[in-house]
């Protein structure tokens, strides 16, 4: 079963390190992806604390906490072009976006591999599952009307 929608984030390395990048990845972005809605918002230590929970024990939480709240990131809700029932949305953005890992991501074309400098600054998110997309969605947009996104 496939899901519509997808919550991705261009990450703060990409608007502090690369910030003449921002059109040609969101041109990119637009080339298969519909933006149904977006802001330019800067996370606060809480929300970043919120919204990586699952990752608090990780060895590199702190970093990452600190790199998501150094710079402005760019929620935005996206649905595939050629959604159907065989293509979901949430696969096809971390197709797009590809590996977490630095050095994989290298040697793949996709947005991380482009644009990525380190594991933990791998310059966007994707949701993991259905059930983490229409949370991080509702997170982020808690207005988002799930069944008319043309009105978001
Ligand atoms: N081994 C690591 N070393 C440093 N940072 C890491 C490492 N693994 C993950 N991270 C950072 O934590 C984020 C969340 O990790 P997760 O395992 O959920 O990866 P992901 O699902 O590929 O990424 P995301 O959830 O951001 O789409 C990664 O995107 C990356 O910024």
């Amino acid at each position: 079963m496939s899901f519509r929608f997808t919550l991705a984030i261009i990450k703060p390395d990409i608007f502090v390190k690369q910030p003449n990048n921002v059109k040609s990845i969101i041109e990119k972005i637009e080339s298969r992806f519909i933006i149904h809605t977006s802001k330019q918002i800067n996370l606060s230590i809480q929300d970043a604390e919120q919204f990586y929970h699952d990752h608090r024990e990780k060895f590199f939480y702190e970093r990452l906490i600190s790199f998501m709240t150094r710079g402005p990131i760019l929620p935005m809700v996206l649905e595939y072009k050629n959604n159907d029932q065989n293509n979901d949305t949430i696969k096809n953005w971390r197709d797009f976006i590809g590996p977490t890992h630095r050095e994989k991501a290298k040697t793949m074309n996709c947005l991380r591999g482009e644009y990525g400098t380190s594991d933990t600054r791998n310059s966007f998110h994707g949701s993991g599952s259905e059930e983490e997309a229409k949370k991080e969605i509702v997170f982020f947009f808690p207005k988002f009307d799930f069944n008319n996104p043309k009105s978001n």
